[in-house]
């Protein structure tokens, strides 16, 4: 089990695009205000003077603040941020309106923002896959590849019901991991698992900001694995093109439940065991029950976890259900964080629980289709990538198959 004591102080800077992304990092960050005892204003809350919000997401001046920008074709959502509780929490040069020549002048913020940092580890980018902004997203990324190299660039990407084949390409091509989650999957999961009746923006949002507030524990938090950015790729990508990484949470249980009386958290085992029996992916791509995987974090945070619980049934039971090739070199790796689960103070649709899991899994399966009739040389050449990415993954299948002489028609006990 990996284990590191020191607690990251490589500063991210997170860029939220498009109202997606805007809504998204705005939901993160009220989350992240909850987790580090800060006020919708970004001061400490009185008594809690220990827990200094981490360097690496909040930088501090007279108060503390997201290391964030808001980036926008209009003024609407990022209005919406600037009215909410939480419009003290940032200062008005976070966000950026786009108009004509913008990407040079968001160049210059960015680089504004970022000139006193220590140890600037690279960024976090929330936006959708097909917005208005989605261009602007590519060009930037282009800009990035060129201005930060050695910057690890990781992405929460929302896909909508279409994939811009160029954009996607462009995305696979510049960001380090794509960590995709699809709007369909999580209206199912919050309709489904969270018994939401009619799910909207709102309550997708506070889910995917659950899931990142999960992912990113570590770097804010003293814990195992994922402690910094690049540590993104280390553990999850075998190969540099294989960066589409599918986030699950658990456990998903509705908030009506924790108000019951007789309501217990579950073990550390039954909380992961609809990892394998179950659809609790955040980026619905495939259809077989069988998972063949590349490389898999299973990242526990609670303050009661104990170590042996995440033992040998858990084990086991993933074995039966996922399938790893000998042949790449990543695996499956385990971390704990001993930071609780939060919740949303108002409006929260998931039950709180003294643990949660959140697993970050690289799968051989990707189905990257796209329905564009557009035949630029362009396109062309980003259809022609993908076809290449998808025939690597499915090479990769292949070998898993044969490694474990598996039998497809066989179904699982
Ligand atoms: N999960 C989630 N998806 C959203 C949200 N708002 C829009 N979307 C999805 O994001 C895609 C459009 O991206 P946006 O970020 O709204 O696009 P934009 O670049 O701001 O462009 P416009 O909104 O058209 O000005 C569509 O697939 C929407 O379904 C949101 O708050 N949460």
């Amino acid at each position: 089990m990996a284990n590191n004591n020191d607690m990251n102080h490589r500063e991210v800077f997170q860029l939220h695009i498009g109202s997606a992304g805007i809504e998204i990092g705005h939901r993160c960050w009220e989350l992240y205000c909850l987790e580090h005892s800060l006020t919708a204003d970004g001061n400490i809350v009185n008594g809690t003077e220990a827990n200094v919000p981490p360097k690496c997401f909040f930088s501090e001046k007279k108060n503390y603040r997201p290391r964030a920008l808001f980036i926008d074709s209009n003024c609407s959502t990022m209005d919406t941020v600037k009215s909410s509780k939480y419009r003290n929490l940032y200062s008005n040069d976070q966000f950026h309106l786009l108009a004509n020549n913008s990407l040079e002048s968001v160049l210059d913020t960015i680089r504004k923002q970022i000139e006193d940092y220590d140890n600037f580890d690279g960024f976090i980018i929330s936006h959708a896959m097909n917005g208005q902004c989605s261009s602007f997203t590519s060009e930037l990324l282009q800009k990035f590849a060129s201005d930060y190299t050695k910057k690890t660039i990781v992405t929460n990407s929302i896909f909508g019901s279409s994939i811009d084949v160029s954009s996607m390409y462009n995305l696979l091509e510049l960001a380090h991991v794509v960590i995709p989650m699809e709007n369909k999957a999580i209206f199912n999961l919050c309709k489904h698992r969270l018994e939401i009746a009619n799910p909207a923006y709102a309550n997708m949002n506070r889910l995917i900001a659950t899931c990142w507030s999960n992912i990113t524990c570590s770097m804010r938090f003293k814990g195992s694995l994922l402690t910094d950015l690049n540590e993104f790729q280390t553990a999850l990508i075998p190969f540099p093109t294989m960066k589409i990484i599918s986030s699950f949470l658990l456990p998903l249980i509705p908030f009506s439940c924790s108000t019951q009386k007789d309501f217990k958290s579950p073990s550390v085992y039954d909380m992961c065991v609809p990892l394998f029996s179950q659809a609790h992916t955040c980026f619905v791509h495939q259809s077989t029950p069988y998972k063949m995987l590349l490389s898999a974090t299973l990242h526990f945070r609670g303050e009661n976890i104990i170590p042996k619980e995440i033992g040998q049934k858990l084990i086991i039971a993933m074995k039966q259900w996922w399938r790893f090739s000998d042949t790449t070199p990543t695996g499956f790796k385990c971390g704990i964080n001993y930071c609780r689960p939060y919740i949303f103070d108002d409006d929260s649709d998931i039950a709180l629980t003294d643990k949660q899991v959140c697993a970050l899994v690289n799968e051989i399966a990707l189905n990257q289709s796209s329905n564009t009739q557009d035949e630029t040389a362009e396109v062309n050449e980003a259809n022609d990538f993908l076809q290449g990415l998808k025939s690597n993954y499915q090479e990769l299948e292949s070998e898993i198959i044969n490694a474990n002489e598996l039998n497809l028609a066989t179904p699982f006990k």
